[in-house]
């Protein structure tokens, strides 16, 4: 690639007691692409994502963003860099409206009856706000963005997720697993939000065991295997099959596509 990456990791260990879960690892996303991470069930993917997205701190190695030396120490560290992260789990507090999980640890302000002393919450701004980046998003499906997350569908919780990433994330999206709990429809509307964030021109990184989702979506498709990268593929020079076989051991992958 003739572009400098935008987010480099180099080497990363992780070890869980005796369990390596990071061995080396490496990792490039380079500006304006959809990167797909794949690998057998505890090759080590979230791992690496949650070294990179301030989760976890890495044992050994080194990340880069833009090519600054980075080293946060929690997600929120990360989010300030511009780093959003949809986790499998969502993070999102089911008993708060939408609104609120929009703009949940970044909550805007205004001045209280005592002046600066006691700033409250500005309800009426975080509304208008999420209500507009959902709009934006096409995802004013849901009616009232004062509606409990807890109340609404699968679809439409992840679709808050992942619009939430999308509207603060200003240099990279990264998403674990985001169609994993979905309906055909609503995994249809997550796919076109990754295409949508790409063609504003931010970067995503997208963790995914769905091939079809992955090769649909992927410019590129890094492929993860005990603990490391094994290789990264070009998804129009490789068949799903392909990608299984190198994943699990089955088939080398091609010279080329070999992480150094
Ligand atoms: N907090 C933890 N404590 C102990 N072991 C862990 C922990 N987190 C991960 N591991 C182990 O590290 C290894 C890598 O796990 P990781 O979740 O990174 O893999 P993965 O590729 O994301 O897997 P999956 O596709 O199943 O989600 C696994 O053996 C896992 O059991």
């Amino acid at each position: 690639m003739a572009q400098e990456p935008l987010l480099t990791a180099r080497g990363l260990v992780k070890r869980y007691g005796r369990v390596t879960a990071l061995d080396h690892a490496d990792f490039d996303l380079y500006p304006g692409e959809i990167l797909a991470v794949i690998g057998d069930n505890g090759a080590g993917k979230s791992s690496m994502i949650k070294a990179i997205s301030g989760a976890i701190t890495p044992d050994e190695g080194e990340i880069r963003l833009e090519g600054q030396l980075i080293n946060f120490r929690s997600p929120m560290e990360a989010r300030s860099a511009g780093i959003e992260t949809v986790y499998q789990n969502l993070a999102l507090s089911p008993a708060l409206s939408i609104a609120d999980n929009m703009f949940l640890g970044r909550e805007i302000r205004k001045p209280g009856i005592m002046g600066k002393l006691f700033r409250t919450l500005d309800r009426a701004e975080m509304e208008k706000r999420a209500r507009a980046k959902l709009s934006e998003l096409g995802l004013m499906t849901i009616q009232n963005i004062n509606q409990a997350v807890e109340t609404l569908s699968g679809g439409q919780r992840q679709g808050v997720a992942v619009a939430r990433a999308a509207a603060f994330g200003s240099k990279v999206v990264i998403m674990d697993e985001p169609t994993a709990a979905l309906g055909v429809k609503e995994s249809r509307r997550v796919l076109e939000l990754i295409l949508d964030v790409r063609s504003r021109g931010l970067p995503i990184v997208l963790i995914s065991h769905n091939m079809p989702h992955v090769f649909e979506v992927a410019d590129r498709i890094h492929i993860h295997r005990l603990g490391k990268r094994l290789c990264v593929i070009n998804p129009k020079e490789h068949t799903m099959s392909d990608a299984v076989a190198f994943m699990t051991g089955a088939k080398e992958p091609p010279r080329e596509a070999l992480a150094a």
